[in-house]
């Protein structure tokens, strides 16, 4: 009788909520000309750096806290639509055989209505065992994981060596960001997010309770 065959264990990809899986940026541009017409705006195409709320205040020091209050009203979380192809991805990266599929999303500071209405949004849009896939966490360098999909271009936090690899989702945000090497983005739900999760396969380390797959 040989050595019995280990199986690794399965890649866990973390998955970012807003400008990954919901529309945040088209939804804060198009809460912002609703609420406030004819006050200048940042057109999609001209949105650099993470925080639109400072990209207004750089337009012009009031507009700070009137874009702010459109991200923090009631309804806000829960009516972004859903970045194109996100949904599909999710439901099929979560049947893929040996992955593991989080959410993984950062509530507000004013958290009132964002943390209630992003689970409300999951459940509307992906159903309720993605319910149970969030994570809510204002530091995500501290949830283990071997990818972390996420539209923020420097993810720090209290862990200096996160276990998973950053995978850049592209947003109107970060768009123009040349990234050094090896760091690497996924354009679009379109890009090859299969291939990324199967290059984190062969690099796992074998589960040390491993069963052994049947033997031939
Ligand atoms: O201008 C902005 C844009 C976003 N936010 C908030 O930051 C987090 C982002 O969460 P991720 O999980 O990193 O996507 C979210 O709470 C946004 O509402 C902001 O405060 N200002
Ligand atoms: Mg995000």
């Amino acid at each position: 009788m040989g050595t019995p065959a280990r199986r690794a264990r399965p890649v866990r990809v973390l998955v970012d909520m807003d400008c990954v899986l919901a529309d945040f940026e088209a939804g804060l541009l198009r809460g912002f000309l609703q609420r406030f017409p004819g006050e200048p705006h940042v057109p999609l195409e001209e949105r650099r750096g993470f925080y639109a709320h400072e990209q207004y205040r750089a337009l012009r020091p009031d507009l700070a806290d009137k874009v702010t209050t459109v991200f923090e009203a009631p309804g806000f979380f829960l009516d972004l639509e859903p970045i194109p192809g996100a949904l599909e991805a999710m439901r099929e990266m979560s049947d893929m055989q040996d992955t593991q599929v989080f959410i993984c999303t950062s509530p507000l500071m004013k958290y009132d209505h964002c943390v209630a209405e992003k689970y409300r949004w999951v459940e509307k849009h992906l159903g309720p065992q993605f319910v149970e896939r969030i994570i809510m966490t204002r530091d995500k360098t501290v949830i283990s994981g071997d990818l972390l999909i996420d539209d923020k271009e420097v993810i720090q936090g209290q862990e200096e060596t996160p276990s998973w690899e950053h995978i850049l989702f592209t947003c109107c945000h970060n768009q123009h960001l040349a990234l050094p090497p090896p760091r690497r983005r996924l354009r679009s739900w379109s890009d090859n997010w299969r291939e990324i999760i199967d290059s984190k396969r062969g690099a796992l380390p074998l589960d040390p309770d491993g069963l052994g797959l049947p033997q031939q």
